[in-house]
């Protein structure tokens, strides 16, 4: 099949070198011309492991390429997958002016049938908006071409993009015609994954609903977490005890310092403001994002009371991304707790493995390291943030050696907290009892 992917973000290059990989043929657009340049040379503007050696490949076949010229993409292609950004506006809503933009540029451009696939997570009805712009463009050109608008919402998460693109355990299809539906069918066929065929807006709220129920069980445990280190209760032994039970299963529940994300804290907030301009509002979700806007900190007041005043006190970060296997800091935790430091005039040195170019735009002035390490030497306290393998894996021994004083501050819980205080460290996690 022919395709043309508008917007080559984490999601439609991702993607795209699926579909590629399936045999089909894909141009990819943006208007970002540096980004277009360096994807035609193999080159992500993202860090995520095996897409470019994947790229190289694809490339090479001829089955992949990218270019920002939209009106030949739309004319050498049968599918229209628009993948550009949706993010929050103020009031929490989701902007999705530069999805409304592709669509009148489709309407400009196309000269046939062609069949649109949103994939960027829109709010409910923006399928019906989609086509009354792409009608109200060919009304312009005085021209009746049929075309149909179908949702194909992304579950993949970053860090993990490829595997999740390649291996989806489902793939939703929101649409209101046969034919779309053949065509979607044949696109997937090479996919062992389930299929649901729904409408157009029941597919637009299954993304959303999804990721919000997500952020639901992430803040639950959170909150539990919380009240559990309150009653010297262990909520990693209560996770797994509730995971245990097939209807509730064990992912998401692991408590920390909350989520992050380009996706969980836009997602949550534009589902909230849909559901109020509704006037039906999404009480549990006011609640889901309270939670995780005082994790951090009601983490780093532990943090505070512990070591008392923390002016001229060296802290260690380690971990700046939002999650391991990825270079995104969008909504990361590490933000709100550098920030706090800030405040409170600790003394700051941070170590990510891929990180610390995106975060040194937001604080210029702090120290930053190229091996965990070096970011712990003389610290009076280290603040594990982000879980990556090459933090979680240093000598422990080593480290509470050359730091001043072993106060160990696990926002993850990823360290075994038994053997760190057998190390010597004085321990605190999230949501487990005092040692
Ligand atoms: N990042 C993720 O892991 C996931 C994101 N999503 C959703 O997918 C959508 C896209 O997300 P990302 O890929 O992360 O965004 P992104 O910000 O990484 O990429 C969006 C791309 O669209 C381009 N763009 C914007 N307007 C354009 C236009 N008129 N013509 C051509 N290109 C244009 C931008 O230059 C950018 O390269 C969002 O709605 C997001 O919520 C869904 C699942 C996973
Ligand atoms: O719509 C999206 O963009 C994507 O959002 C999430 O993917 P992602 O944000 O990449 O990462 P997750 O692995 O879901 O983690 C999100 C945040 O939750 C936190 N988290 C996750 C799980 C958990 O048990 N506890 C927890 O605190 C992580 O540390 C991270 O900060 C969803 O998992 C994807 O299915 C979805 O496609």
């Amino acid at each position: 099949m022919n395709i043309a992917v508008i917007g080559a973000g984490y999601v439609g290059t991702t993607t795209s070198v699926a579909f590629a990989e399936y045999g089909h043929k894909v141009i990819v657009v943006d208007h970002d011309l540096k980004k277009i340049e360096k994807l035609q040379q193999s080159i992500l503007p993202f860090y995520e492991e095996g897409i470019e050696d994947l790229l190289k490949v694809l490339i090479t076949k001829g089955n992949i390429s990218f270019t920002e010229n939209v009106n030949s993409a739309i004319n050498q292609s049968d599918l229209l997958f628009i993948t550009v950004g949706t993010p929050s506006l103020d009031d929490g809503v989701a902007d999705i002016s530069y999805v409304e933009e592709v669509a009148r540029t489709i309407g400009q451009h196309m000269n046939d049938h062609k069949i649109i696939v949103i994939k960027s997570t829109v709010p409910i009805g923006t399928g019906d908006k989609v086509k009354d712009i792409i009608n109200e463009e060919l009304a312009n050109r005085n021209k009746q071409i049929p075309f149909d608008v179908v949702s194909n919402p992304e579950f993949l998460r970053e860090g993990k993009a490829l595997h999740d693109a390649r291996y989806p355990e489902r793939i939703v299809i929101g649409c209101n015609s046969k034919k779309a539906e053949k065509e979607m069918k044949d696109l997937y066929k090479e996919v062992n994954a389930q299929l649901l065929i729904t409408s157009v807006k029941d597919a637009e709220m299954i993304k959303y609903a999804s990721n919000t129920f997500l952020a639901t069980k992430i803040s639950f445990i959170n909150e539990l977490a919380r009240l559990c280190e309150k009653m010297g209760v262990d909520i990693t032994n209560v996770a797994k005890g509730m995971g245990l039970d097939s209807r509730i299963g064990p992912q998401f529940l692991h408590a920390g310092i909350g989520y992050g994300g380009s996706c969980f804290p836009k997602d949550v907030k534009a589902l909230k403001a849909l559901s109020l301009q509704e006037k039906i509002p999404l009480h549990i979700l006011e609640a889901v994002t309270h939670i995780n806007d005082t994790q951090a900190e009601w983490f780093m007041q532990k943090v505070k009371n512990t070591l008392g005043d923390l002016s001229g006190k060296r802290i260690a970060i380690l971990g700046l991304t939002f999650k391991p296997d990825t270079d995104d800091i969008r909504e990361a935790s590490s933000i709100k707790i550098i920030d706090f430091l800030i405040k409170n005039q600790a003394v700051i040195s941070a170590y990510d493995p891929k990180g610390i170019e995106h975060v040194k735009k937001i604080f210029p002035s702090i120290t930053y390291t190229s091996t965990p390490f070096e970011a712990l030497q003389g610290a009076d306290a280290i603040i594990l943030v982000t879980e990556w393998k090459d933090i979680i894996e240093i000598d422990w021994k080593a480290a509470k050696n050359s730091m001043n004083q072993p106060f160990l501050f696990d926002g993850r819980n990823a360290l075994n907290a038994s053997r760190m205080v057998k190390l010597g460290y004085s321990y605190f996690g999230v949501g487990l009892p005092s040692n």
